[in-house]
């Protein structure tokens, strides 16, 4: 009988938190609560999703003792075992901000990528930081399992700051939502594959994929994504025509580097200007997400509140949720199951620098994630990855030194950017969008 925990779910107000409600529903066998708690420091924001989750939980999840949402940090975070932190410094207000002002310099406009990356990640900073100091005054020893983005940047920050405790750890659904795709294509469950995977967060490839006995399934799954083309599976992405496009582009990734399968971020770093080309202003992915997921979860927080009732939505558990339950399940019930999720390298990928914080796969244990070695990798992806490295630790130098000509050297070695005057224009502009966010650059 697994021990019941308690759980924090940070950003409560979250487009993704019904989907975590119904993954933790879903999940109650595998990590049983006795508490949820939302923090937010958007009391609205939060209070719609909170109230919508209440009577979820009360029609589904009549073993759970307690359900509360708060904007104090102190009764959110007392008596904790583990905490999600998902939150959006400035919104998704601000992500419309980091999408368009790259497009506008004609150059790729992504949330996590790019210079929308660094504009987004020198606003994270400063609030996980507080949080995760704030968390860990009322709760020393919970699990802190974050997927706030941009992951890569946040993880080397975390790392800078926290690097002793052995109880954060950074996360990206994206590996498995691939996966999760290929095993579609096989007919087969996701969990049924084992990945060999290296990379930064966002910037990673699949070396191999076997089954459970430990069959190579590798190039059956190349062969059909080059037959039949590589689509989104996921429910809460299959029927998304960017996420459709995306996942299309693997196709041609693959077509073009046919080793390993690749990450569908890499897109933005091997094709910049056919996606720049592609991007218009005033139809952002942030727009399509404010029109699209904002809007269906908020009208669906409506409809059960008013209604007094959920049982007429249509809300189920999603792989984001399961992932992170199941990977929080691993490391507090030293399960030793292997997830893909963000490390410091310390040789694990022996020919690039320890001190980067790498995507690959580890067995979670109740000491922490213990990642399996990857070794030497080929000049191509090292030389991508030294590159796509040195531009996320001088973000997070630019951070911590307020420095304009780190940030400058950040943009400027973007394989999105490259163009000096560009990086230059594009910074200036996004100091100006992000005043009270980041710290003065001088
Ligand atoms: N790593 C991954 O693979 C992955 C996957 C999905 C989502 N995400 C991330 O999850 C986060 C949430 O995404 P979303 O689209 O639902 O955004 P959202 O804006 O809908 O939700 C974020 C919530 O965080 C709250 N918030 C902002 N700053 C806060 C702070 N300092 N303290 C407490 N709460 C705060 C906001 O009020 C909001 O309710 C984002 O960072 C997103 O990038 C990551
Ligand atoms: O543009 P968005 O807000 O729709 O997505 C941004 C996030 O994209 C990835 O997450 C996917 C996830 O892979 C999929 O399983 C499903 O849950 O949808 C998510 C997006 O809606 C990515 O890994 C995240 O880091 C991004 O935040
Ligand atoms: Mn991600």
């Amino acid at each position: 009988m697994r021990s019941k925990q308690n759980l924090v779910i940070v950003g409560g107000g979250s487009t993704y938190t019904l989907g975590i409600i119904m993954s933790l529903v879903a999940e109650k066998a595998n990590f049983p609560l006795r508490k949820i708690v939302f923090y937010d420091n958007d009391k609205q924001r939060q209070e719609k999703i909170a109230k919508a989750s209440e009577i979820i939980l009360k029609e589904n999840y009549p073993e759970l003792e307690t359900f509360t949402y708060t904007t104090n940090k102190q009764e959110a975070f007392t008596d904790i075992d583990v905490a999600f932190i998902q939150i959006r410094t400035g919104g998704l207000r601000m992500r419309e901000q980091d999408e368009e002002i790259p497009v506008r310099h004609g150059v790729v406009g992504q949330e996590t990528c790019g210079a929308g990356g660094m504009a987004y990640g020198m606003r994270s900073i400063t609030d996980m930081v507080a949080l995760i100091q704030d968390i860990r005054s009322y709760s020393k020893d919970a699990w802190i399992l974050n997927y706030t983005n941009p992951a890569a940047i946040v993880a080397d920050a975390l790392n800078r700051e926290f690097k002793a405790d052995e109880r954060i750890l950074n996360i990206c659904d994206m590996p498995i939502a691939i996966m999760h795709s290929y095993a579609s294509m096989l007919h087969k469950d996701v969990w049924e594959l084992v990945p060999e995977y290296f990379g930064l967060n966002h910037f990673g490839w699949f070396t191999r994929i076997y089954d459970k006995e430990g069959n190579d399934l590798t190039d059956t799954i190349k062969n059909k994504i080059l037959e039949e083309g590589f689509i989104p599976k996921d429910k809460e992405i299959a029927h998304d025509e960017s996420w459709k496009q995306t996942f299309k582009q693997a196709r041609q990734m693959l077509i073009d580097f046919p080793e390993y399968l690749p990450n569908t971020y890499l897109q933005y770093y091997l094709y910049p200007d056919d996606l720049a080309k592609k991007e218009e202003i005033g139809n952002t992915r942030a727009r399509q997400v404010i029109n699209g997921r904002e809007k269906r979860v908020h009208e669906q927080c409506d409809q059960i509140i008013n209604a007094k009732t959920a049982a007429m939505i249509d809300i189920e558990s999603d792989i984001h949720g399961v992932y992170m339950i199941r990977a929080a399940a691993s490391l507090v019930y030293h399960l030793q199951e292997t997830y893909i999720v963000i490390v410091e390298n310390n040789g694990i990928i022996s020919n690039i620098p320890n001190d980067a914080m790498v995507e690959v796969p580890a067995s979670l244990t109740k000491h922490g994630p213990k990642p399996y070695v990857v070794g030497e990798i080929p000049r191509f992806y090292k030389g991508l990855i030294e590159n796509q490295l040195a531009y996320e630790k001088l973000v997070v130098d630019a951070f911590y030194e307020n420095s304009y000509t780190k940030a400058l050297q950040a943009l400027t070695l973007n394989r999105t950017i490259v163009h000096a005057p560009t990086a230059k224009a594009i910074l200036n502009d996004l100091i100006k969008a992000n005043q009270g966010y980041w710290p003065a650059l001088k």
